[in-house]
């Protein structure tokens, strides 16, 4: 449904406590759906490297997002670009995000809000903060709080690579609304190149 609803990237979540966990064997059904220039990338909290390596191999990934506290150093070693992901809750988050900007693997960063948990909360955060790595020299998705309302306002304020939605396009924690999915694409793709 979100390939055809036109999205680039399937995030496969792996962190247990979510209400998007998602079986190494679900996983792997999923990302056999992967058309050719899709992205199929897995969503980690403080997960052991060997079993994030093992995923990665298993499950086809072709990225992975480190939502949780690993430092930079965590960052490299599962073969595929790593997206660090940062809660923001102000200035000094994104300054640390920053520390991650060449370490290791880290290919993109992700900037989410601060929601209670490691994320998926749908909480948002000052997007004007984003500017702060406008010469860091590294893509920046958005993520947190989105919505097909929102998120071409998010886009236009914050010009990302790319952005990222789990709640926001949901009937309940977990389960996909594909309306909601596919207004939330259209809207973003929609979009006018200025
Ligand atoms: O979605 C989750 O349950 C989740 C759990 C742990 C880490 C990350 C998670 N999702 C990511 O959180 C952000 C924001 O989600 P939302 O749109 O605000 O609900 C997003 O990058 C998800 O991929």
């Amino acid at each position: 449904m979100a390939w055809a609803a036109g999205t680039d990237a399937l995030g496969l979540n792996f962190y247990p406590r979510s209400p998007r966990y998602v079986t190494p064997e679900m996983a792997a059904a999923l990302a056999r759906t992967r058309p050719a220039l899709g992205a199929v990338v897995g969503v980690f909290v403080n997960e052991s490297p060997d079993v994030i390596r093992a995923r990665v191999r298993d499950c086809g990934l072709t990225s992975v997002q480190l939502h949780g506290d690993e430092p930079p150093e965590a960052c490299a070693g599962y073969g595929v670009p790593v997206i660090k992901a940062l809660r923001v809750r102000g200035p000094e988050d994104v300054e640390k995000a920053r520390t991650y900007v060449g370490a290791g693997d880290v290919a993109t960063l992700l900037l989410d809000g601060a929601a209670p948990g490691y994320g998926g909360g749908g909480v948002g955060f000052d997007w004007s903060l984003v500017a702060r790595l406008a010469d860091a020299g590294v893509p920046v998705l958005v993520a947190g709080g989105l919505n097909p309302e929102n998120v071409r306002e998010a886009v236009r304020a914050t010009r990302p690579y790319g952005v990222d939605v789990a709640s926001g396009v949901e009937v309940s924690p977990g389960v996909k609304d594909a309306d909601a999915v596919r207004a939330f694409v259209r809207a973003v793709k929609t979009l006018a190149w200025e």
